[in-house]
């Protein structure tokens, strides 16, 4: 299956790496567009992928082609481009809705997926949205694609704006929480490399707990504050000082802005 990249920056390179590593694909069925020739060269060789002359080659290359503009490059990049109702259509881009790919594809051969950076380390929690317009074939095909590179889930297209925030863009909280409680014990000494990973191994660890274990969250947070010990002093410390509702509200704004992007 050959697979073409339109928009080859942050979120394209991490999912062809992932594809690419876990053979899904190989580098030679690999095709990308970029903007320029010297980024296209610099590319071809960093990857030893494809890069292809306009976006209009990458369609011609591909069967499926994953669409990782910015999402209010869309219109201006999709506009000129003749897509054959056989090639299926992946987007990645938060904000550009259904209807609004449906301006310039078919409903039969597209799907919204939003993946995330940890997609780097065959990690990503993605989501594809439902689209009970394509065929099992084609929805087979983009449940295996994002299958390599980490966990799947089909959601309705109602509940995108908070995937978005809980997975598609909580990895940038959660590195803000590693980069900070590293920071600060490099306050008392410690080297910010061991810092660092001595915190994000904590955080790796607390994740797969929550994963396997049948307890929730809120009483794994009990089985770690020993009565009168050093836990709870943080923890009713975090609480009087707002962390919870700080994250409700980082919430809310993604939510928003991702409405606000929806409805330009
Ligand atoms: N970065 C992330 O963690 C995630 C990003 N996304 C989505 O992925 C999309 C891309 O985001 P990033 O990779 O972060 O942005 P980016 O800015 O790194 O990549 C965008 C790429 O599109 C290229 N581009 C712009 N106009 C073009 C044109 N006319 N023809 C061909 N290429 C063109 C740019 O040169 C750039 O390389 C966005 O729509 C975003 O919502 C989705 C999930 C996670
Ligand atoms: O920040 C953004 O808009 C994109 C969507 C999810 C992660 N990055």
């Amino acid at each position: 299956m050959n697979i073409g990249f339109i928009g080859f920056g942050n979120m394209a390179k991490t999912i062809a790496n992932g594809l690419i590593n876990e053979e899904v694909t190989q580098k030679e069925r690999v095709f990308f567009s970029t903007r320029t020739k010297e980024s296209r060269q610099k590319t071809e060789k960093e990857w030893g992928i494809t890069g292809v002359e306009s976006n209009q080659a990458v369609i011609d290359s591909a069967d499926v082609i994953i669409l990782a503009m910015k999402p209010h490059q869309f219109d201006e990049v999709l506009q000129p481009l003749t897509i054959p109702k056989e090639k299926l259509v992946i987007s990645v881009a938060a904000g550009v809705t259904s209807t609004k790919l449906e301006e310039h594809l078919s409903k039969n051969q597209y799907f919204r997926v939003m993946p995330n950076l940890n997609a780097q380390v065959q990690a990503s929690m993605t989501a594809i949205v439902e689209n009970k317009e394509v065929d099992s074939r084609q929805k087979e095909v983009v449940e295996t694609l994002f299958s390599a590179i980490g966990e799947v889930v089909f959601i309705p297209e109602e509940q995108l704006s908070v995937f978005i925030a809980l997975a598609g863009s909580s990895p940038a909280i959660v590195f803000l929480m590693i980069d900070t409680l590293a920071r600060s014990a490099v306050k008392y000494g410690m080297s910010k490399d061991t810092a660092t990973k001595i915190a994000a191994q904590a955080v790796l660890g607390s994740g797969k707990t929550v994963h396997e274990s049948a307890t929730s969250p809120w009483d794994l947070i009990d089985q770690v504050s020993s009565p009168g010990g050093i836990t709870v002093e943080a923890i009713l410390n975090l609480m009087q000082s707002g962390f919870s509702g700080s994250l409700i509200q980082a919430v809310d704004k993604m939510v928003e802005k991702d409405n606000k992007l929806s409805n330009n």
